[in-house]
């Protein structure tokens, strides 16, 4: 088994669990609440900006042009389309100002933040590679999953956003960037698979969350 395989089995009950979550489900029929929808997104773009610091780290960090590129160029994708897509979402939703920029953080958000923000100071490209692969692989599992596609755009956009040509081909890059750089090491290797379970345990609390009401 490669490094990834072998990573996403060890977290398969909480990854499968994230990947057929009630969430993706109501979003793929379109019947996700409007409400349940903006929470979640309000959240999501705090992560989103730690998780673009953590790709400028990656990229940083990365041994060469060659594979500074796709990262730079991912970088790109989320400062287009990406962006975009919550911009439109927002102003859809009526999505106030302050909860776009500076909104009350839920614990989940702050604790996924904090491990981005690790990763992005420690200067390890695996450990970088390690919460990039979780984020961007875990959401392709589950947008490839769709049966049919939602009509409303703000539905729809955001399965786009994770399964399209472009996206799919950036997963497959990352994932082989982390089994080429499986550290050598077990220690090592120890740390990067603890940052890559919490990433995973995370990512089922911030499905979670956004059902909780305070
Ligand atoms: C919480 C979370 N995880 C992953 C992704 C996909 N980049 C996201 N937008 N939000």
């Amino acid at each position: 088994m490669r490094f990834v395989e072998r990573l996403v089995h060890d977290n398969a009950t909480a990854w499968r669990a994230a990947v057929g979550h009630r969430f993706v489900q109501e979003l793929f029929a379109g019947t996700l609440d409007d409400a349940v929808l903006a929470d979640y997104l309000v959240q999501d773009y705090q992560f989103c900006d730690a998780f673009v610091a953590l790709l400028g780290a990656a990229t940083a960090t990365a041994p060469d042009l060659t594979a500074r590129l796709p990262l730079a160029r991912q970088l790109g994708t989320f400062a287009g389309d990406e962006n975009d897509y919550f911009t439109e979402t927002f102003d859809d939703l009526g999505v106030p100002e302050t909860d776009r920029t500076r909104p009350q953080l839920k614990p989940v958000t702050a604790d996924f933040i904090a491990v981005m923000q690790r990763a992005t100071q420690g200067g390890s490209y695996p450990q970088a590679l390690a919460v990039l692969v979780v984020a961007e692989l875990l959401y392709r599992d589950w947008a490839t999953q769709i049966p049919t596609w939602p009509s409303q755009p703000k539905h729809r956009g955001w399965i786009e956003v994770h399964n399209n040509p472009d996206f799919n081909a950036w997963v497959d890059w990352l994932v082989d960037q982390l089994d080429q750089h499986e550290p050598g090491d077990e220690p090592t290797r120890s740390e990067v698979a603890n940052t890559f379970a919490r990433a995973v345990e995370l990512e089922l609390a911030f499905f979670d969350a956004c059902y909780q009401r305070p």
